[in-house]
């Protein structure tokens, strides 16, 4: 596979400017009990930071709220900026954050280069300007020829490969990865890691990983936060052993 996707995409999806994504004293509380140590942190356009920690720690429920879909359950406080605003209060469509899963959740009733074309934004006009930008994007990932498909006949690492894409024909200002890895077998992991923090950097994104694999931290160029490491309720103002690694 081919490392460069975002120069090749055309129509306003080439890399874009350096984007920053940062969290201020970011708390989640369930049942009025804090589930992790406020967060504070900071991840430049281009880096990989991973969040570690234990199962029911929080990862996925903290990746949500920046996307803008926890559940109301949950009681957040604290900051998310996203190149300079404010998220708090965004609906998810509106914040620019682009999130990839475990499970891909591509749409088995629509071919491969229908579920790519989902992920466009509006301002790519017309169906035969939609149809290049996608047919773009599957060469850049070594599928061309491979928009008439039905998912479920890729094998795992190239239906990894259309999510990403999908992921990112929406523009995002930031990248969000749930465990994206986690199913492929130990040799496409590695490739389809190096692809995807490829592509962060390229772009400009700033990318948070949720992962359990010691491998994806030492790949990382961000700080590793691990959110077992403090207790819920640590004081804001000794956090500092909190974020295990720092970029
Ligand atoms: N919609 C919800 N309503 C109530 N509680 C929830 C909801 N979603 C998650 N939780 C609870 O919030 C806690 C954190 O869950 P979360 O899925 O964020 O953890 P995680 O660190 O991602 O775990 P894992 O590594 O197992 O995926 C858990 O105790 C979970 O049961």
């Amino acid at each position: 596979m081919r490392a460069g996707l975002g120069a090749g995409l055309g129509a306003g999806l080439g890399p874009d400017a350096e984007h920053r994504l940062e969290l201020d004293r970011v708390t989640l509380k369930l049942g009025g009990r804090n589930l992790f140590a406020p967060l504070s942190l900071t991840i430049r356009g281009g880096r990989v930071a991973v969040l570690m920690g234990p199962s029911g720690s929080g990862k996925s429920s903290l990746l949500a709220h920046l996307c803008g879909t926890l559940d109301p359950a949950f009681d957040a406080a604290g900051r998310v900026v996203l190149d300079g605003a404010d998220l708090a209060g965004l609906p998810p469509e509106r914040r620019r954050v682009g999130i990839l899963f475990q499970d891909d959740l591509l749409f088995p009733h629509m071919s491969v280069a229908e579920n790519l074309a989902f992920g466009l934004p509006p301002a790519v006009w017309g169906r035969a300007g939609r149809r290049a930008v996608v047919e773009r994007a599957l060469e850049e990932a070594d599928l061309a020829g491979f928009g008439g498909r039905d998912p479920a006949t890729l094998s795992g690492g190239q239906r990894a490969r259309v999510a990403l894409l999908r992921t990112l024909l929406a523009e995002p200002a930031a990248l969000l990865l749930d465990e994206p890895f986690g199913k492929l077998d130990a040799a496409l992991r590695g490739r389809f890691r190096a692809w995807v923090f490829d592509h962060a950097r390229r772009r400009g994104l700033p990318t948070l990983l949720v992962t359990h694999d010691p491998a994806d931290a030492e790949e990382a160029d961000g700080p590793v936060v691990d959110l077992g490491a403090a207790e819920p309720d640590t004081p804001t103002t000794r956090i500092s052993g909190y974020v295990v690694k720092r970029a």
